[in-house]
């Protein structure tokens, strides 16, 4: 089990720092990025903090499951009807600036591939 450590997103789940929330309930939180890298660009998380995708386990199977349809809902919500992209970064490596688990969607611009 890894260490629980707070994030600012704890602080945003919590109301404690302010956040443009596009949509809550009881399991997850999807809120706008404060450095949006597209037109679009909201992170979903779950209100649980785990700290990264690699310390996600099967008890966390549902929750995972809500997540990523949570990212289907707010794409769709944010008019995101030509496509999007979603992306999930894990550790240094995968450029993971916040431990808190996080799906960025992005959209509203074509996405290049490969990322970078
Ligand atoms: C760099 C990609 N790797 C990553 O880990 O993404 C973390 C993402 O969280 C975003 N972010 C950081 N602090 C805040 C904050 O207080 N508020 C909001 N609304 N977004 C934040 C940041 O811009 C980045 O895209």
């Amino acid at each position: 089990m890894s260490e629980i450590t707070e994030t600012i997103f704890s602080k945003i789940i919590r109301r404690e720092i302010p956040a443009d929330i596009v949509y809550e309930d009881e399991l997850v939180l999807a809120f706008k990025d404060v450095n949006p890298q597209a037109p679009v660009h909201i992170l979903v998380i779950p209100k649980e903090p785990i700290a990264k995708l690699a310390d996600a386990e099967s008890k966390d199977h549902a929750l995972m499951g809500h997540l990523l349809l949570t990212a289907k809902r707010v794409a769709q919500q944010a008019g995101l009807e030509n496509g999007y992209r979603v992306v999930i970064n894990t550790g240094p490596d995968g450029g993971q600036t916040v431990y808190h688990l996080h799906l960025h969607i992005l959209g509203g611009r074509q996405m290049k591939w490969p990322p970078g």
